[in-house]
């Protein structure tokens, strides 16, 4: 079991957790960040990277992924620890007030402080309705990749047609020891690039492309043996011990709601002074969070996270005074952003 240390832990690394560490670095506070996905910037990544944004002050228009590589590029200075693929499963208070957190991956965290900065709960992959998959999820399928020597040598079916099924396509081929994608039709939602060099390796047999759709698994004590696909042909019956099924993700709650917190409607309350929760030494910021008024944009977390790290402060650093500066007549603030001549 992994064991760290760190200021402050924030749960969620979507656009209000990343400004988090800007905020938190600015009063010298270290902050260690946990996502289930694979990457950082939460809907804005996930759902709409493409997509123009147009009300971030002073951005006339920047698409959420620009936005996401600026706030990145922002926080640089102050080195935040990511821990990407990662679910908070636990968080519990300790006697003398700080924290444990605990991950789906057996990791605990000791915080002084936690930011919840979890947006509208965790990105949940969807079950694909193939009668049995329970049985084999976690020993022969997975909806994600958390290291890829665990596909070594394996028989491997990845099922889907937008950019995780075809990056992972290509990505796995040669760590696997067989590839077939499934995809119900010959036309895909990912990057034409990837479905070009997709079928490429199909045309010099370094995978197998398949039309259908997978109807059964067979198997045993949940190792997976072979995976039956209904075609246009009718039935083929692929040998497979791994699959990787990507029919895309929903937002639930996921375990916040466990965590012993004051809910409203699945948000947490918070006040607006401060934006903690019912549980001194936790704060919550951005779209998870609710309070009269409450607007669920990109800008009002970057505002929460500023006046949060002012109360996160008095926690970690008792005692200490707090000094109002501005970063442009600051020479302490610039010379912890890299910025002093
Ligand atoms: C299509 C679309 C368009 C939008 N357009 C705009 C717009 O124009 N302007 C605007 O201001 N807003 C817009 N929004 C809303 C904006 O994206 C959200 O307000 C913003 O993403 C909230 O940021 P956040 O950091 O609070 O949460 P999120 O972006 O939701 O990030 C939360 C992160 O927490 C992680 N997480 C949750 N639970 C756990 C857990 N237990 N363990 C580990 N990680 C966890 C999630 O995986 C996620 O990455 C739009 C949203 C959508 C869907």
């Amino acid at each position: 079991m992994e064991s760290s240390k760190t200021d402050v832990l924030i749960i969620g690394a979507g656009p209000v957790g990343l400004f988090a560490v800007f905020e938190l670095g600015l009063f010298d506070m270290k902050c260690r960040l946990i996502d289930i996905l694979d990457r950082p910037g939460g809907q804005c990544a996930e759902l709409y990277p493409e997509k123009p944004i147009y009300d971030i002050p002073a951005w006339p228009s920047i698409s959420a992924q620009g936005l996401v590589d600026k706030l990145m590029e922002q926080i640089a200075p102050f080195k935040p620890e990511f821990s990407f693929n990662r679910m908070v499963s636990g968080l519990e208070k300790l006697e003398d007030g700080t924290f444990r957190v605990t991950t789906d991956e057996d990791e605990v965290i000791e915080a002084k402080v936690v930011v919840i900065a979890a947006g509208g709960g965790s990105f949940q992959p969807k079950r694909p309705p193939i009668p049995d998959i329970e049985a084999y999820e976690g020993s022969s399928v997975f909806y994600s990749v958390r290291r890829m020597e665990e596909f070594r040598g394996h028989d491997l079916v990845i099922v889907g047609g937008g950019d995780s099924a075809l990056d992972w396509t290509l990505n796995l081929q040669p760590v696997a020891k067989s590839v077939t994608l499934v995809h119900r039709r010959p036309e895909f939602r990912a990057a034409p690039d990837s479905v070009n060099k997709m079928y490429a390796m199909q045309e010099m047999k370094q995978l197998d492309f398949q039309v259908g759709q997978v109807t059964g698994l067979k198997g045993s004590d949940g190792q997976l043996s072979s995976a039956t696909i209904k075609g246009p042909d009718g039935d083929v019956e692929i040998p497979c011990t791994r699959m990787l099924p990507f029919f895309g993700l929903t937002m639930k709650l996921g375990p916040i709601a466990d965590w012993g917190l004051n809910l409203h409607e699945n948000l947490i309350p918070v006040d607006t002074e401060k934006f903690e929760t019912s549980v001194p030494g936790i704060f919550a910021v951005g779209d998870i969070n609710w309070y009269p008024g409450k607007l669920k944009l990109i800008l009002s977390g970057f505002h929460e996270v500023a006046l949060m790290a002012q109360a996160a402060k008095k926690i970690v650093s008792p005692g200490e005074r707090i000094v109002f500066q501005y970063t442009t007549s600051s020479s302490s603030l610039q010379k912890k952003l890299g910025v002093a001549d």
